[in-house]
């Protein structure tokens, strides 16, 4: 695949890949031009940002925290910028080398470029009382934690409270994992301004929490040459709208769709009321039920057809979703095997990918199936089934057992990545931490089941199509989130399932013309 069609605020690039991308892209512009560009939308970005904070520009205290490379030269010249608008600008440089034009510049323009040592009171001073600290220490050329004295200019900025605006990426956040070396050696920023795309660090790990509010501006990157392996697509509402198209004049609850759901147990009833709650707004247009807590599911669901029988007797569908509640007996087992002997495409979710860990036989007749197989694991059921931890590399992990098992796996977390098993990822990174509930994760499977039936039934679904299905499922269960928790209300996994009919809404009303 290569990126056609991806945005600047839907790609992740690998660092390999911006570096790449940007060396294409200079080859056609003149010298310095792309920095212009970056330093432009940041100082946009900053200029906004201390129109809130302090009501304008012209008076203001900006200090811009400079390291050794570009991203310090991105930010001195958005420091030139703000200078020239009548901003008290000071650059306080905490590497041995600095850029030099970007240095000229700001002072051109009236700002002031001093050398900071560690322990520099002047310069602690100057951090603690200003309206906005610009992070441009280091960016996609960092490596490790902070150093001194950025280490403890970083700290004085968190601990003062002050509004940090990051370049590119919260400086002391690893751009490829998201990893934080040191949780006392990194920026806290406020906002980020990432410059040509995404990097997996601003949305993952430690680092997705270090990044504030996030935006992706345009530098003019092409994204066509970048290797499957080396990129991941995040999913927004414009990107997962077309995906989540309702019905045509012609279709029928058939042609809409059927998704089996085999789930909850005598003992776990619930597991099977929520998982066919998010199975009924995932578009399939009939909804199967096989297993023992059938009457639950009627008496909270008429639509829902639900029998205490077999998966292999159920009838005829377009994806079975096996697992949440179902339990580890012998029956539930059956369950599994069942529907892995079926070519429809097939979502294990929890006790079932317990099943799938312990059991060599299970997950043997899951690695051999022709259909497309989907596995949602949390991180505790990924790493009972790679037998390992997923680790600092998510992206690498997701992908590495989805090749290994020939399945398409969806790693559940504050950010919920997807992969293939030919290395196509996703991620979706939108969802409130409201999500955190119990049975949250049962809506999620019943919901992605019920959109692969639908795809399913309109032109069969290769893994890379499921995955990506995958991400948008848990992209509108983010939004169902949302809904659900506005204006502060409390959230249980019941209203996120009642809060999906909106969340479609939603995402539909942004689906672009
Ligand atoms: N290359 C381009 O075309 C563009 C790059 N831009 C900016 O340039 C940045 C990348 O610039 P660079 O490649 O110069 O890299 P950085 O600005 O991230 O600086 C890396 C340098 O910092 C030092 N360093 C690395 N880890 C360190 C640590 N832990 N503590 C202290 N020093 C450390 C090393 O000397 C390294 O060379 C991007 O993030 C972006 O902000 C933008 O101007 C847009 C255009
Ligand atoms: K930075």
């Amino acid at each position: 695949m290569t990126g056609h069609g991806l945005r600047p605020a839907t790609a992740v690039l690998t660092v390999a890949a911006v570096r790449r991308a940007e060396a294409a892209a200079m080859a056609e512009l003149p010298e310095g031009a792309l920095m212009q560009r970056a330093a432009t939308a940041l100082a946009v970005v900053a200029g906004s940002m201390l129109r809130e904070i302090c009501g304008r520009v012209t008076g203001s205290r900006v200090v811009l925290l400079v390291g050794a490379g570009d991203n310090g030269g991105d930010a001195l010249y958005a420091g030139a910028r703000l200078a020239a608008r009548g901003a008290r600008v000071d650059a306080l440089l905490v590497a041995d080398r600095h850029h030099v034009g970007g240095a000229d510049a700001l002072r051109r323009n009236g700002g002031r470029v001093q050398v900071v040592a560690l322990g520099d009171l002047v310069a602690a001073e100057l951090v603690a009382r200003a309206d906005l600290v610009v992070d441009g220490i280091l960016g996609i050329g960092g490596r490790g934690a902070l150093r001194e004295p950025a280490a403890w200019l970083a700290a004085v900025a968190r601990e003062t409270d002050v509004a940090v605006l990051a370049v590119d990426l919260p400086s002391g956040v690893d751009a490829d994992t998201g990893a934080v070396a040191d949780a006392d050696a990194v920026v806290h920023a406020d906002r980020t301004v990432a410059f040509g795309c995404l990097k997996a660090g601003l949305l993952l790990g430690d680092g997705a929490l270090r990044t504030g509010e996030l935006a992706v501006v345009d530098i003019g990157l092409s994204f066509d040459d970048v290797a499957t392996s080396e990129l991941v697509v995040r999913i927004d509402d414009d990107s997962a709208a077309p995906l989540l198209a309702g019905p045509g004049a012609r279709d029928d609850k058939y042609t809409r769709g059927v998704v089996g759901v085999s789930a909850g147990s005598e003992a776990y009833p619930g597991a099977a009321v929520l998982a066919t709650a998010g199975a009924r707004h995932g578009l399939a247009g009939y909804v199967r039920y096989a297993g023992h807590a059938h009457e639950q599911v009627v008496a909270h669901w008429p639509d829902v057809v639900a029998r205490p029988g077999r998966v292999a007797d159920a009838g005829r569908t377009q994806c079975w979703v096996v697992g949440s509640g179902r339990g580890l007996d012998e029956d539930a087992r059956g369950a599994v095997l069942d529907a892995a002997a079926l070519d429809v495409p097939l979502l294990l979710d929890a006790d079932a990918l317990t099943l799938m860990a312990d059991d060599a036989d299970v997950r043997a007749a899951v690695v051999a199936r022709s259909g497309v197989t989907v596995l949602t694991p949390h991180a505790g059921e990924f790493a009972r089934l790679a037998g390992v931890p997923v680790g600092e590399d998510r992206v690498a992990a997701v992908r590495s057992l989805a090749a290994d098992l020939g399945a398409v796996v969806l790693l559940k977390g504050s950010a919920t990545v997807v992969a293939a098993p030919d290395g196509h990822a996703y991620v979706a990174a939108s969802a409130p931490p409201e999500l955190a509930t119990a049975g949250s994760g049962d809506v999620l499977a019943g919901l992605l089941g019920s959109l692969l039936a639908h795809h399913e039934a309109h032109a069969p679904l290769d893994p890379a199509r499921a995955a990506l299905l995958a991400a948008v499922a848990a992209h509108v269960h983010g939004a169902a989130g949302a809904v659900a928790a506005d204006d502060g209300r409390t959230v249980t996994a019941l209203d996120v399932a009642a809060a999906l009919p909106a969340a479609v809404a939603r995402v539909r009303r942004s689906s672009p013309e």
